[in-house]
């Protein structure tokens, strides 16, 4: 039987919660396939138990796998020893640049029965390409005179030619399997080193897709448009900051940051791809059973998808789907969901 080998890292906080239901939606999603799964126990606990974050051992380790199943990661924020992110950075960050992810793929699609903050939210249906492996987020920066009224800090944005036009490429090969508009969004007006080059990058690759519509927002204009007229996105492209940041807003508009899917792509698939939450380890609602795990399981859809597991990813949709319509006040656990959804996957195999 052909295998699909599963790395999961559950990670911190409400990690391990949600990547529970997310596995036990893709064993019930699968069919035909073994699901080989093997538990890398990473994060804040093993960092301060053993002083490693992320040995070579482990990326290598990692390499052998299918795809990656991630949680979130982050600590006890009131801890000294976490300070800093090193654990974000140190494990997360490292990951997605060994394995060359820089496709950060997140959808946003506002289903008809889930509440929006929005007045009027229209349909809600696009997908940031977040560039992952470059921006701010590399480590280049540095500080001098620290904890002095002399301080400063510097933190470089990297941005190369190879790195955003592939990520470009990316979003307008998207745009056109979906409906043919790519946005970018920067801050071009002050950002004119990176936003010219992001910018003319777009001009050359726009150029071979005379049938894509093309426009650019400033990044604070784009916050505006994502609250009040979401449906003119289709394909947003942007760097690792700012699309970090919009991320969250597009999980917020479309029904809440626990739907909102993320997959850390190497399409060139000479890495294993990665698949977690946008939202992070919620310490604040870690162990209480109020985190929402659909966005693990949206992920572990990306993921099924991402490993030619096509049917498998739609029957988890539709179980979501069908799960958010038959959603109604009364408030269930992340077990109750995730178990209603895996309920709902194997149904629909049996009337298949
Ligand atoms: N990919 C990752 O592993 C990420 C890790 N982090 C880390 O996570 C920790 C917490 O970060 P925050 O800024 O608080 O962001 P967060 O996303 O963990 O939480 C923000 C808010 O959203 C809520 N929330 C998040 N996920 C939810 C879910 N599934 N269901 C219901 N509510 C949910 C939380 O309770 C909190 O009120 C930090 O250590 C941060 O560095 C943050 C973002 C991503
Ligand atoms: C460590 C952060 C970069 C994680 C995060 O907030 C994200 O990827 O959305
Ligand atoms: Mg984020």
């Amino acid at each position: 039987m052909e295998q699909l080998r599963l790395a999961v890292i559950a990670g911190d906080g409400i990690g391990p919660e949600v990547t529970t239901e997310a596995r036990k939606a893709i064993r019930a999603a699968v069919d035909g396939v073994e699901v080989v799964e093997t538990e890398y126990a990473l994060g804040a606990a093993h960092y301060l138990e053993s002083g490693e974050i992320l040995e070579d051992a482990t990326i290598d380790a990692l390499r052998s796998h299918d795809a990656i199943l991630l949680g979130a990661v982050g600590g006890d924020p009131s801890d000294p020893r976490l300070a800093g992110g090193i654990i974000e950075r140190g494990l997360l960050l490292k990951l997605r640049f060994a394995f060359d992810h820089h496709v950060n793929l997140r959808p946003t699609k506002l289903h008809p029965k889930v509440q929006s903050p929005l007045r009027e939210p229209g349909d809600i249906d696009f997908v940031v390409v977040r560039e992952g492996t470059e921006g701010p987020y590399v480590g280049n920066g540095g500080a001098i005179r620290v904890g002095t009224p002399h301080e400063v800090a510097n933190e470089t944005s990297v941005n190369t030619a190879f790195g955003v036009e592939r990520v470009v490429r990316f979003a307008f090969d998207l745009a056109e399997q979906r409906s043919k508009r790519v946005t970018l969004v920067h801050k071009t007006n002050v950002l004119v080193h990176a936003g010219g080059l992001w910018r003319r990058t777009v001009d050359a690759v726009a150029a071979e897709h005379p049938d894509v519509a093309v426009d650019y927002l400033h990044i604070d204009a784009a916050t505006i448009f994502l609250v009040d007229r979401p449906s003119r996105f289709d394909v947003i492209v942007t760097d690792n900051l700012f699309g970090d940041i919009i991320t969250d807003l597009a999980g917020a508009v479309g029904g809440g940051i626990g739907m909102a899917a993320s997959g850390n792509l190497d399409p060139s698939g000479a890495h294993p791809s990665m698949f977690e939450p946008v939202h992070g380890s919620a310490p604040d609602i870690a162990g209480t059973g109020a985190a929402d795990p659909t966005a693990a399981i949206l992920s572990a859809a990306l993921l099924l998808e991402h490993t030619g597991q096509a049917e498998a990813a739609e029957r988890i949709r539709a179980a979501v789907d069908a799960d958010v319509d038959a959603r109604g006040d009364a408030r269930r656990t992340t077990s109750e969901v995730g178990d209603a959804i895996a309920e709902r996957i194997r149904a629909s195999k049996e009337h298949a």
